[in-house]
């Protein structure tokens, strides 16, 4: 036999060797994706729920949980934003969800929305709002998250305000709103820095810090504006991220930055601190926002002046070293701002003396 015919045997044997391992892998990595998912097709919609496997996941049967998930109406809202709205999925007398309805649908999508729920869904951090799974439909698609029981910080900073009346809900007092700063930092800190590849939320702010049956907070709606594309749907948005916890430096470049997300952290802080929201009405009266307002204020060395009234008689200094934290997440220059894990490092250590000194 001469050599050609050998040589187009071993390429052969080889191109078939090639194929057969990617078939084999690909059905080894989907056996394994199926082992980490319960599936469950619509045969009516055409849509298709995608639940990660977890404990209470499988605890409950997959039919009820499709059905009741396409049943909810008005009547189950519980919140809306610029993404889209909000409903309460009770499943049973212990189990309920958090549907978010995004008006999105798989006809519209990328092919990187799967992709980018499966990398949601994987965040497991006790100060994450964990994502349990997702129903796609041609025309709109939904994310089922874990409940928060007490709402968001929004909500208990400012409805009493707003409002001008009580909503029965308690008062956050210091050591509430210093427990709900830090484990709000920690959970921003371990997207920054434990996640692989990083990732930088865009849009931090009050209402997208949940509370849950502890009062502990959990931060929500990472991953959305990369998802939803920040042009298609955010109402209260510039280009990603809400105005009055945007960084200034975003309005030059329009890049999300990981020091991007400590300036809205550190507006976060200071409407802990004052109780004001960051575009209140009091500002815009003026021309000025929250965080202009707080630094002129505090460079009169004025703190008590802008300390949110509901706080009076509470530890001073512990008070006055998360003011020091803020502002400086608030720099204007991102070099100047600390990383999440300094910032969390500075507000675990905020029982001592002037804890940003060194920094
Ligand atoms: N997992 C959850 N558990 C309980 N309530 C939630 C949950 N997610 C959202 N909510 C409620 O729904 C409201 C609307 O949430 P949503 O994230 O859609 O909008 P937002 O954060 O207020 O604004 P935006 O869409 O601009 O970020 C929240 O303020 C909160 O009260």
């Amino acid at each position: 036999m001469g050599k050609a015919p050998v040589i187009a045997f071993y390429i052969t044997i080889s191109c078939i060797a090639f194929v057969i391992s990617k078939i084999v892998i690909s059905v080894l990595l989907y056996r394994r994706w199926k082992r980490k998912h319960l599936i469950y097709t619509d045969g009516f919609s055409g849509g298709k729920m995608v639940m990660f496997r977890s404990p209470l996941i499988q605890s409950l049967t997959s039919d009820a949980l499709l059905k009741k998930t396409l049943k909810l109406s008005n009547k189950d809202i519980i919140g809306s934003g610029g993404f889209g709205t909000v409903y309460r999925l009770t499943v049973n007398d212990s189990t309920a969800f958090a549907v978010k309805r995004l008006n999105r649908g798989s006809a519209e999508r990328d092919s990187g929305f799967e992709r980018e729920l499966e990398t949601m869904g994987d965040i497991k951090h006790r100060n994450i709002v964990t994502l349990h799974g997702y129903y796609t439909a041609p025309q709109y698609n939904l994310l089922i998250y874990e409940l928060m029981p007490n709402g968001s910080l929004d909500t208990f900073l400012h409805e009493e305000n707003n409002a001008g009346r009580s909503l029965n809900k308690q008062h956050l007092d210091w050591p509430s709103r210093y427990k709900v700063a830090v484990g709000a930092a920690r959970g921003i800190a371990y997207l920054h820095h434990d996640c692989i590849p990083h990732i930088i939320h865009r849009d931090i702010k009050s209402s997208n810090i949940l509370l849950d049956q502890n009062m502990e907070a959990r931060v929500s709606d990472f991953g959305l504006a990369t998802l939803m594309g920040p042009e298609k749907t955010h109402v209260s948005t510039f280009v990603a991220g809400t105005f009055g916890y945007l960084a200034p430096e975003y309005f030059d470049t329009g890049r999300a930055t990981l020091k991007g997300d400590v300036y809205s952290f550190g507006v976060v802080l200071l409407e802990l601190l004052t109780g004001k929201k960051p575009m209140d009405e009091e500002f815009l009266e003026e021309g000025t926002k929250l965080v202009t307002w707080v630094k002129a204020v505090v460079q009169d060395t004025r703190e008590e002046y802008v300390l949110d009234a509901r706080l009076e008689g509470c530890p001073i200094n512990e008070i006055s070293n998360v003011f020091s934290i803020a502002l400086v997440c608030l720099e204007s220059e991102p070099s100047k701002r600390p990383t999440m894990a300094e910032v969390v490092k500075m507000l675990e250590q905020i029982k001592s003396e002037k804890v940003v000194k060194d920094y």
